[in-house]
């Protein structure tokens, strides 16, 4: 079966540093992979060459077997590629359920604007209380954005990219600035959307108690070159891996959470 997506010879140089180095990677719909590797090692640069925000120097990506070195990110996005939104994206003076509104509503436009049919505002409105509801944000659908906590905030950045409804959703660590109050309300999101089946999630996260929890399968990037790919126990036991960083890795994760 064709891949959902997968990556070829996936290169980018920012003058003499290679940043991403002839990457390439594969995975299949449906499927849990977690991003790993040590500070700079050229994860968020990887995604940022999935999503569109970089084009690469040499190398492609294929969605569905299509290549998209012509797509824009918001091409991308509407193919059914969806990165995870930025606190900039979210409107700090407008509640928690119309920020979810707007980003359905964005989708709804796209979706049938051929037809003239918009959903009406109930329907919207339903849609955004259930995405809410999967977030685990009720209950606080009519507080403004911007009194969010930061883990709250990072909730509502969830619930807007699932607002796209793409097959594919790519989190860049998701627990990044939180406090440790907050990432286990965040793992059970994320676990809460990997368990809905019909999502296909790509994540970069430190964190290794979750990226184990959560992953189908796991690779490691060092120096922006692929070091491993494979299920969370054959990572764990791979002495390249070991040897290049893991141990510290796993270490300063456990005295971290
Ligand atoms: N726009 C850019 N211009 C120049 N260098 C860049 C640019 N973006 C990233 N880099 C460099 O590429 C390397 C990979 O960075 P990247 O942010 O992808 O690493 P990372 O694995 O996501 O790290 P972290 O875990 O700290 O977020 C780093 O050396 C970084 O300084």
């Amino acid at each position: 079966m064709e891949p959902i997506l997968r990556t070829e010879n996936l290169t980018i140089r920012f003058g003499g540093h290679t940043a991403v180095d002839h990457v390439n990677f594969s995975m299949p719909d449906k499927h849990f992979k977690s991003i790993i590797g040590p500070n700079g090692a050229g994860k968020t640069t990887f995604f940022n060459l999935i999503s569109g925000e970089l084009k690469p120097t040499e190398g492609e990506v294929y969605f569905k077997g299509k290549a998209l070195s012509n797509a824009s990110s918001v091409t991308r996005t509407r193919m059914g590629l969806g990165r995870s939104f930025q606190i900039t994206n979210v409107f700090p003076n407008l509640t928690v359920l119309e920020n979810v509104r707007l980003a359905v509503q964005s989708k709804e436009k796209i979706r049938y604007q051929m037809f003239s049919n918009y959903f009406s505002y109930k329907n919207l409105i339903e849609k955004a209380e259930e995405l809410l509801d999967l977030v685990l944000l009720s209950g606080k659908e009519f507080v403004l954005a911007s009194q969010l906590s930061h883990g709250e905030k990072r909730k509502l950045e969830i619930a807007m990219l699932l607002a796209l409804d793409t097959e594919v959703l790519l989190l860049d660590e998701p627990t990044a600035g939180m406090s440790l109050e907050e990432v286990p309300a965040i793992l059970d999101v994320i676990r809460h959307i990997k368990n809905t089946g019909d999502k296909t999630i790509l994540l970069i996260e430190h964190k290794m108690d979750m990226i184990l929890d959560l992953s189908d399968s796991i690779m490691v990037l060092f120096n922006g070159k692929l070091l491993a790919d494979g299920s969370p126990q054959e990572i764990m036991d791979n002495e390249t891996v070991q040897n290049a960083y893991l141990g510290g890795l796993y270490d300063d994760n456990l005295t971290e959470s």
